[in-house]
C-alpha cells in the first residue's frame, strides 16, 4: 500500500513536472518547434486529441499560433498528454532537432508508462531517409551480374580486397583492416578536404565496394553515421549538355529519390543547415570526359542556383557546395586529382591470396568444385594473378563453371592464360546461349565452330564498340543498335546490359558492354575481323597511347585541383585505358595462337597482311620506346632506365603477341644495367609479362618493382629469370 501510494505521488510529480515544464518553456517551444503535423498526427492516433482538435489547431495561419494553440489545448487536457507530448518531441528525433540541446539542458526522463505509448515520425525527413535507405537497400541487393539471367546476392559472394592507405606521396601507410575504418582518421593527410579518393585498376572492384557501403548503410550499419546517401556515377554527368541545367536539389532528389509529402521543402533544408549528415559516393572519376568549353560557367555556384550539372560536382568535391559533407570518389589508377581536394587515399588491389581462397569458395558451392579449381589455381601461379583482379575472376570461374557443365572433365589448367584467352572464352559462353543445351551436350566443344556460327553478331558488335571507343563513348541508344542488325535475342546474349536513361524517366532504351574492357575487345575484334578495316587502320589506338610530353590544357576554369592532369594534348579528362586495352587485345587476336581460330572468321590474306603490320609496328616502336626511356648513371649499379606506366603497357602487349622473336627483340634493345619501374602500377600478372622478355636478356639486369602491386604469385612468375637478375626488389 506504502509503495502504491509512493509510486501514485511519483507519477503525480513527473506529470506536474512536464505541465510546468510546458508553461515555463513556453515561448521556446513555440519558436522551435517546427513539425506540428508530426505532433498532431500522434496525438490523434494515441486517442489524446479527435480529429476536431487537430482541424482546429490547422485552421490558425501561423506556426506560431499553431503551437500555441496546442499547447493550450494539451495542458487543458491533464497531465498525461503533457507527458506524452515532451515525449513526442523527444523520440520523433529528426522532426524536431532544434530541440535537442532543450531535451539535454532539462535531462529529460521519460516514465514508463508514457514510453510504452508508441511515437510514429510522420517528419518528412525521416520519412525520406526511410525510403533512401529502402531503395538503396533494394537497389545493391544482387551484386549487378554480367551474366543477366542470373543474380547473385551480394552478402553471398563480396569478398573484402585489400585496401592500401596511401599518404600524399603515395607512399603506402599500410592496408586497411576493414570497411568500417574508411571514415576513419587514419590515414587522413589533408583534415580541411572532405573527399576520400578510391583508386584501382579496371576490375579491382571499386563499385562494388561503394555497393556494398551503400548496402552497410541501408542496413543501417554503425559505422556509417549519416542520415542521407547520395549515389551517383560520374559517367553521367557527361550525358548532358552544354546548355543543360540543374540545381543541387534536382540533382540528389531526380536521381536518387524524391521525398514525398513535402511541400515545405524540408528535406532540402534540412539537407542545406546539416551538411555533415550527408554522404555522397561518385564513381568512376575517370569516365569524366567532355567535349565542351567550360570556360564560359562560372566556377562556384550556391545551392539555389541552376547550374551545369558537371558544375555542381566540381563544387561538391571540392566542398565550396554542401561543406561539410562527406564524399567517396572512385577512379582508375592513374587519374590524378591533386591533394587539396583529399581527405584520404586508398588503392584498391583486389584479392589477397587468401581472398581469392575464400571467393573460391564463395563461388563453387560444392566442396569438389571448391577443392578441384583451389588445386588448379595452386598449380598455376599466373591463372592466380589474373584471378586476383576479382573481375577477371569472376570471369574465369563463370566460364569454368559453364563447361564443366557441358563437358566431361573440362580443367581450368586448359586455358593458356593471357587476358584475350580469357574473353575469347567469355565471348565463347555467351554465343553457346544461342545453341540448344542439350545439343552441345551431345558434341565435342569446338570454340571454332561456335565462333564462325556467331561470326555476323561479333562483327556487329564489334562495330558498336568500335564506333564507340573511336568517340569515346561508352553507351548506345536503340538506334544505333537496329542500324547494325543487332537482333532484340542477341541483346540478351550477355555482351551488352540496359542501363537507365539519365533523363530522370528510368527509360531503359541506353546499353553499354557489361564492361568498358568488353567494349575493347569488340573494338579489337573488330579491327582483326572487320574487312572493312584496312590493315594500317588497326594501329591507330597506339597514337591514342604515346606519351606526349606537351602538358596543354584547353581554357578550363574549374577547379584545377580536379581536372585530372593527363600528359596528352587533347581532352584533359580522356582517360586512355580504353585504348591501352584495345591495343592488348589487338595484339592477342593477332598473336600466332590464335591464327587457328582467327582463319575461320577472316581471310587468311587479310589475317597474315594485319600480323604483319603489329609485328613490324611492334618491333619500330619497342625500339624507339626504349631508346627515349628516362636514363641515368649510378655509381655502383651502372646505367639505369627508368620505365613508366606506358612502360608496363607495352610489355603486357609483346606478351599477349606470345611472339618469342618481339620478346627477344625487346631484350636486345634494353641495354641498361638495371631497370627501375616503381610506381608503375604494375600487378602481379604483369612479372609474367616482365618475365617473358627478361629471360632473354644476354647479360645480368637489376631490377627495382618496389610500389607496385607484386603478391607471392607475381614473385614466383618472376622465378624463371632470377638467373638473369643481379637484384631484384
Ligand atoms: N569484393 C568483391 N567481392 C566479390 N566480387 C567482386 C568484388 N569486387 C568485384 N567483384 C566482381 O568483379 C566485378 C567487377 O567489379 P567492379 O565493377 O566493382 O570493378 P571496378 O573496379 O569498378 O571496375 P571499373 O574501373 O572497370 O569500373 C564485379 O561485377 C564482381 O563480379
Amino acid at each position: 500500500m506504502g509503495t502504491e501510494s509512493g509510486c501514485a505521488v511519483e507519477k503525480q510529480t513527473q506529470c506536474m513536472q512536464s505541465f510546468r515544464l510546458l508553461t515555463e518553456h513556453r515561448e521556446l517551444l513555440v519558436v522551435r518547434i517546427k513539425n506540428i503535423q508530426c505532433v498532431l498526427d500522434n496525438l490523434v492516433r494515441s486517442g489524446f486529441f479527435c480529429t476536431e482538435d487537430a482541424e482546429i489547431i490547422l485552421r490558425f495561419a501561423t506556426k506560431t499560433d499553431q503551437v500555441r494553440k496546442t499547447l493550450e489545448l494539451v495542458q487543458s487536457k491533464g497531465e498525461e498528454i503533457c507527458q506524452y507530448f515532451v515525449h513526442i518531441l523527444h523520440e520523433a528525433y529528426d522532426a524536431f532537432i532544434d530541440l535537442r540541446p532543450w531535451f539535454e539542458e532539462i535531462q529529460y526522463q521519460p516514465s514508463e508508462q508514457i514510453q510504452s505509448i508508441p511515437v510514429i515520425n510522420t517528419d518528412p525527413v525521416s520519412k525520406y531517409c526511410e525510403k533512401l535507405r529502402r531503395e538503396l537497400g533494394q537497389d545493391t541487393k544482387f551484386i549487378i551480374s554480367y551474366a543477366q539471367s542470373e543474380e547473385t546476392l551480394l552478402d553471398k559472394m563480396y569478398t573484402d580486397t585489400l585496401m592500401e592507405l596511401v599518404n600524399d606521396r603515395n607512399e603506402s601507410q599500410g592496408y586497411l583492416d576493414s570497411l568500417d575504418e574508411l571514415f576513419s582518421n587514419n590515414g587522413v593527410f589533408n583534415q580541411d578536404a572532405e573527399t576520400i579518393l578510391i583508386l584501382g585498376d579496371a576490375g579491382t572492384g571499386k563499385s562494388i565496394l561503394l555497393q556494398k557501403l551503400q548496402n552497410l548503410w541501408s542496413k543501417r550499419e554503425p559505422s556509417i553515421q549519416v542520415k542521407f546517401f547520395f549515389k551517383f556515377r560520374c559517367r553521367m554527368f557527361c550525358v548532358f549538355k552544354e546548355t543543360d541545367e540543374l540545381s543541387l536539389k534536382d540533382l540528389l532528389f531526380k536521381y536518387n529519390c524524391y521525398p514525398d509529402n513535402d511541400p515545405e521543402d524540408a528535406v532540402f533544408k534540412y539537407i542545406q543547415r546539416f551538411p555533415e549528415t550527408v554522404l555522397f559516393t561518385f564513381d568512376g572519376y575517370d569516365e569524366i570526359h567532355s567535349d565542351f568549353d567550360f570556360s564560359s560557367i562560372p566556377e562556384v555556384c550556391s545551392p539555389e542556383q541552376k547550374t551545369h550539372p558537371f558544375l555542381l560536382l566540381m563544387n561538391l568535391l571540392s566542398g565550396k557546395l554542401l561543406k561539410g559533407s562527406k564524399k567517396v570518389l572512385t577512379a582508375r589508377m592513374g587519374t590524378e586529382i591533386q591533394n587539396k581536394v583529399l581527405r584520404k587515399k586508398l588503392i584498391l588491389k583486389g584479392f589477397s591470396p587468401e581472398s581469392l581462397r575464400r571467393y573460391t569458395t564463395l563461388h563453387f558451392k560444392e566442396r569438389t568444385s571448391q577443392t578441384l579449381v583451389l588445386n588448379q589455381l595452386e598449380a598455376n601461379p599466373h591463372l592466380c594473378s589474373l584471378c586476383s583482379i576479382p573481375l577477371f575472376c569472376w570471369i574465369i570461374f563463370k566460364c569454368f563453371e559453364h563447361f564443366q557443365s557441358v563437358y566431361v572433365n573440362y580443367q581450368l589448367t586448359d586455358l593458356n592464360v593471357t587476358i584475350t584467352d580469357v574473353f575469347l572464352l567469355m565471348s565463347e559462353v555467351f554465343l553457346s546461349r544461342l545453341t540448344n543445351p542439350s545439343l552441345l551436350k551431345k558434341s565435342n566443344r569446338c570454340q571454332s565452330e561456335t565462333f564462325k556460327s556467331g561470326r555476323d553478331i561479333l562483327i556487329a558488335f564489334g562495330k558498336l564498340a568500335h564506333q564507340g571507343i573511336e568517340k569515346t563513348r561508352f553507351i548506345f541508344n536503340q538506334e544505333e543498335i537496329t542500324s547494325l542488325s543487332i537482333a532484340e535475342k542477341e541483346l540478351h546474349l550477355g555482351f551488352l546490359r540496359p542501363i537507365g536513361h539519365y533523363d530522370g524517366c528510368g527509360n531503359p532504351t541506353t546499353f553499354e558492354f557489361v564492361h568498358v574492357t568488353l567494349q575493347s575487345f569488340f573494338t579489337a575484334f573488330s579491327l582483326v575481323a572487320d574487312e572493312d578495316v584496312g590493315c594500317k587502320d588497326i594501329l591507330k589506338f597506339f597514337a591514342e597511347c604515346e606519351y606526349r610530353k606537351a602538358r596543354h590544357f584547353p581554357k578550363f576554369p574549374v577547379m584545377s585541383c580536379l581536372r585530372p592532369s593527363k600528359p596528352w594534348d587533347k581532352d584533359p579528362f580522356k582517360n586512355n585505358e580504353h585504348f591501352q586495352f584495345t591495343n592488348l587485345f589487338l595484339c592477342g587476336l593477332l598473336s600466332r595462337t590464335k591464327v587457328s581460330l582467327l582463319e575461320h572468321l577472316v581471310s587468311p590474306k587479310m589475317l597474315k597482311k594485319k600480323r604483319e603490320v603489329l609485328k613490324s609496328y611492334l618491333s619500330d616502336s619497342v625500339k624507339s620506346h626504349l631508346k627515349n626511356l628516362p636514363r641515368f648513371k649510378s655509381e655502383h649499379e651502372g646505367c639505369k632506365v627508368h620505365g613508366m606506366p606506358n612502360f608496363i603497357w607495352m610489355l603486357r602487349c609483346i606478351f599477349e603477341t606470345q611472339s618469342e622473336e618481339v620478346g627477344k627483340l625487346t631484350a636486345k634493345g634494353i641495354s641498361a644495367d638495371y631497370i627501375k619501374l616503381t610506381y608503375c602500377n604494375a600487378y602481379s600478372a604483369d612479372c609474367s609479362a616482365i618475365n617473358f622478355v627478361l629471360h632473354h636478356c644476354r647479360k645480368q639486369i637489376g631490377l627495382d618493382l618496389d610500389n607496385n602491386n607484386i603478391n607471392d604469385y607475381g614473385v614466383k612468375q618472376l622465378q624463371p629469370c632470377f638467373s638473369k637478375l643481379s637484384v631484384v626488389r
